[in-house]
């Protein structure tokens, strides 16, 4: 008699509910996505002891439920599956792997310095003035829905035209700048703002924006704080405060942007 046969396939299987189940628990960790989930999984729970114990009037009652539980799933989460759909997206995004543009750019360290540059500079100038300032940095995804919410300048990447935009008094400074692939793409972005709720009560919506960002995208962000001028660097909805300029220069070098 053979008890219990596993295939190579049934391996594979395995793996992939894992895999899928640990994506989806870094994508809600930290949200009221979280407390939901685990909300959906006392439920079953219940749901099952009851089924056990044949009590009837509950079972019915219960089954209603669970049978438009798909559907009601999907309506709670649907942020998240949407995040979730965008992430999966934008890391296995085939036409920017594949794109003919990648052949004629340089990816020397040398190369990335250009534009690493200057925005490191930006920032320096910018917290030491205390102005406030949201960059996005792309990856393989080109941002796309988000550049389109803010004001087109496709501008080669300088200190001054950074420190310009982020400027108190300019009519760009509200909202992100967007850089993608050497150029300063957009300025006046908006951006998704995160939920998570392990960030610290004392930043604002200019920090949750910037994380939001690298949560649902690989895309990753720098915010100066206006209120204390402090750095601090955003990716796979993950923050570090409070960082120095050399800290954010290796951050960005080690980020394997690719633009
Ligand atoms: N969804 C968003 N997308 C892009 N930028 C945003 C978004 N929400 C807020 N901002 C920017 O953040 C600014 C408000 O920042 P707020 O004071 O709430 O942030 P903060 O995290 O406390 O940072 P700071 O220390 O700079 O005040 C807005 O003026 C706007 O420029």
């Amino acid at each position: 008699m053979t008890f219990l046969e596993i295939r190579f396939i049934d391996l594979v299987d395995i793996f992939l509910v894992a895999y899928l189940m640990y994506r989806l628990y870094k994508l809600i960790k930290g949200t009221v996505a979280l407390n939901i989930f685990i909300g959906i999984f006392a439920f079953i729970v219940f749901w099952l002891v009851i089924k056990s114990l044949n009590m009837d009037l509950s079972s019915t009652i219960l089954d209603n439920f669970v049978n438009v539980g798909v559907l009601a799933i999907i309506v709670v989460f649907q942020q998240e599956i949407r995040r979730f759909l965008l992430l999966l997206g934008s890391k296995y995004n085939l036409h920017n792997k594949f794109s003919f543009d990648r052949f004629f750019e340089s990816k020397s360290a040398g190369m990335m310095n250009i534009y690493i540059k200057p925005v490191v500079q930006a920032c320096e100038d910018c917290a030491r003035s205390k102005t406030g300032v949201l960059i996005v940095i792309t990856k393989n995804s080109e941002l796309l829905d988000f550049v389109h919410t803010g004001e087109l300048l496709n501008a080669v990447i300088s200190r001054r035209l950074i420190e310009s935009v982020f400027f108190k008094n300019s009519p760009l400074h509200d909202g992100a700048v967007i850089i993608n692939r050497n150029k300063i793409k957009a300025a006046g972005c908006i951006l998704p703002v995160s939920q998570n709720m392990e960030l610290p009560k004392r930043f604002g919506l200019r920090h949750r924006a910037g994380m939001g960002i690298t949560e649902s995208t690989d895309a990753v962000a720098i915010v100066v704080s206006e209120e204390r001028g402090r750095i601090s660097f955003f990716q796979n909805g993950r923050g570090e405060y409070n960082i120095s300029i050399e800290e954010l220069e290796k951050r960005l070098e080690e980020a394997g942007l690719t633009n």
